[in-house]
């Protein structure tokens, strides 16, 4: 469990992170949505004790950083500063690590067999790619086994596999009963995936909500459909109500079932040529005109809560 209350960090004249206040709730994936410079990582390292806020409270199982007798074994990060010795094998660096924070050697091996990076283990990280120094760094988060785990844009150099990978990974974590905590500026990668979304621009909360609730405020998936003949399949799904655009002989049609629709267009005899669901633009799209910058600072009333 994550307990932010009021968190607020200035660097001199710009707020990085202002008046924070959230939970963060275990057994579900959470991301933590905002475009660059909102204000994530600074909220993270500020959970992690690495940056001390002007103001407010961001507290793990119900202490400060600082205040967690093995913070190891209570939080795992993965952050850019925490980037191994490039001299050292993944192995060393994970060693090293479990040694000075006293936990068990073999806990290594198991942590690099779920990452898995065991084949690799053996290389030194100068030779790893930028996915495989993310396996390696979200081994080393996992090395105290932790209830809380905090990955700040894990998704950086990941291939689509890797990140699918990874999607997995975390929906695995959380239903343990971990709490996971995933920063992304980009809806599509984790956001999608998750099952919460705190959304955060110019430091503030945007959005705190389900992400099924957020996809519902959008109306639900577009559809998008390819056929011969745009005009007429756009009047027929019209007359049932649908809303459709024509874009370049596709149509983008919202407020129909993909099976209704493909219902409609063969009882009017019309040949689909595609039909797919637009769902991860509509809300990329979403994502960004919550997150777009605005002239004056948004009230804060305006925060999203279900
Ligand atoms: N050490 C620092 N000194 C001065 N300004 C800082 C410092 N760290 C962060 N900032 C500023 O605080 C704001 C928030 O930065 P932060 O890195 O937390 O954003 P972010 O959401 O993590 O962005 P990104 O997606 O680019 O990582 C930015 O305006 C940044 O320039």
């Amino acid at each position: 469990m994550i307990e932010v209350r009021s968190l607020t960090r200035r660097y001199g004249s710009v707020v990085a992170v202002d008046e924070l206040t959230f939970d963060v709730a275990p057994g579900v994936v959470t991301a933590f949505l905002g475009r660059n410079g909102a204000g994530k990582s600074t909220t993270l390292r500020m959970l992690l004790g690495l940056d001390r806020p002007t103001g407010g409270t961001a507290r793990v199982d119900g202490r400060a950083y600082a205040d967690l007798p093995a913070p190891l074994h209570a939080v795992g990060a993965l952050l850019d500063s925490s980037a191994p010795h490039p001299g050292r094998t993944g192995r060393d660096h994970l060693r090293w690590l479990a040694a000075s924070n006293r936990i068990p050697s073999r806990r290594v091996a198991d942590v690099l067999r779920l990452v898995d990076l065991s084949a690799d283990a053996g290389r030194r990280v100068r030779g790893y790619s930028l996915g495989m120094r993310q396996r390696l760094g979200i081994a080393a988060a996992l090395l105290g086994d932790p209830p809380v785990l905090l990955l700040d844009e894990p998704t950086n150099g990941l291939d689509p596999e890797g990140i699918r990978w990874l999607r997995g990974f975390l929906r695995d974590l959380a239903a343990e009963g971990r709490t996971v905590v995933v920063s992304s500026h980009l809806m599509g990668e984790v956001g999608l995936t998750a099952d919460h979304l705190l959304v955060v621009g110019r430091g503030r909360l945007l959005a705190d909500m389900p992400l099924a609730e957020f996809v519902a405020g959008q109306g639900g998936p577009r559809l998008r459909v390819r056929t011969p003949e745009p005009e007429r399949l756009a009047g027929v799904l019209r007359a049932t109500g649908a809303e459709v655009d024509l874009a370049g002989g596709a149509l983008a049609v919202g407020g129909i079932a993909e099976r209704r629709l493909g219902e409609v267009a063969a009882r009017h005899g019309i040949p689909l040529l595609e039909l797919r669901r637009d769902g991860a633009r509509s809300l990329e799209d979403a994502f960004l005109a919550l997150t777009a910058p605005v002239p004056t600072a948004a009230p804060r009333e305006e925060v999203a809560r279900p």
